[in-house]
């Protein structure tokens, strides 16, 4: 078997304040996965998250377990490695965006990684281009739709040429036919993604593979239409779906392979 992409073993971690918010997580993510990374407020999803790009966790005496990437340990020495080889794009947009231009937001990480001149360019041409926003280069930022610069951040850790790409709650906030554009966009990386959200449907329709945590631990780890079918599993973590949504008809028909709902031409 491959090595994995994600390799979190016994990870446990307490905040400075001493409440206990992981408690031996053990995560395998695999070349080419799309997972999941479900569970109810407070669960440690976010936590998790931010061990895996070494914002928590490091030189920590609360801290135990391990995280590696294609099998480099996450650790202060490899930081920057770590740092390029995690894409985490977070929740609110504008806390990746902060220069004048697309263009030169997505060139960034690049360039401080030392590309320049032609290989930058084309860097930052083909992370526009997956996501579609190659037409805004130009814009600032601050002058496209909440949506728009939702894919923008996602090109600015695409142009670091992650192995996986992390995503906190990526259709939040948007409506639904930029939902349905980003998931097309998801779908069509060519990346490993761990995804964490609270929208069912939408992990159902990216995500062949889905990860609950619950109080800090993993309590299922299967694929994702036998955990939204499981309903004592789905109670006991506080995990509902939206209303007259059928799992099973959405999987039916093709939630997984193509977008639920939203019309294609
Ligand atoms: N800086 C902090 N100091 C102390 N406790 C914290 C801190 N940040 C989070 N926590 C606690 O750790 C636990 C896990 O929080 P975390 O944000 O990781 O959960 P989550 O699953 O991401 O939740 P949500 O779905 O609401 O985003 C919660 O009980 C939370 O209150």
């Amino acid at each position: 078997m491959s090595t994995p992409v994600l390799e979190v073993s016994g990870l446990a971690f307490a905040y400075p304040d001493g409440h206990q918010a992981l408690f031996g997580v053990d995560l395998h993510v695999h070349p080419g996965e799309r997972v999941a990374l479900l569970g109810p407020n407070g669960a440690g999803k976010t936590t998790l998250v931010l061990h895996l790009n070494g914002i928590l966790g490091l030189d920590d005496a609360n801290a135990a377990g391990s995280v590696r990437v294609s099998g480099l340990p996450v650790e202060r020495a490899n930081l920057a490695e770590v740092r390029r080889r995690v894409g985490v794009v977070f929740q609110d947009p504008d806390d990746q965006l902060f220069m004048g231009t697309v263009r030169a937001d997505v060139a960034f990480g690049p360039a401080n990684l030392g590309v320049k001149g032609a290989a930058l360019d084309r860097r930052v041409e083909h992370a526009l281009e997956q996501v579609g926003m190659a037409e805004f280069a130009d814009r600032p930022p601050h002058h496209l739709s909440f949506g728009q610069r939702r894919r923008v951040a996602v090109a600015t850790v695409l142009a670091m040429e992650p192995e996986i790409l992390v995503l906190d709650e990526p259709s939040s906030n948007l409506d639904p036919a930029s939902r349905r554009e980003l998931a097309d966009v998801l779908r069509s990386l060519d990346v490993t993604v761990l995804m964490v959200t609270h929208d069912l449907p939408y992990a159902l329709e990216l995500c062949p593979r889905a990860v609950v945590l619950s109080q800090g631990q993993v309590v299922a780890d299967d694929a994702t239409i036998e955990i939204l079918t499981d309903d004592s599993l789905m109670a006991a973590h506080r995990l509902e779906l939206p209303w007259g949504f059928d799992p099973r008809t959405a999987a039916a028909l093709g939630a997984g392979t193509r977008p639920l709902g939203g019309a294609r031409g």
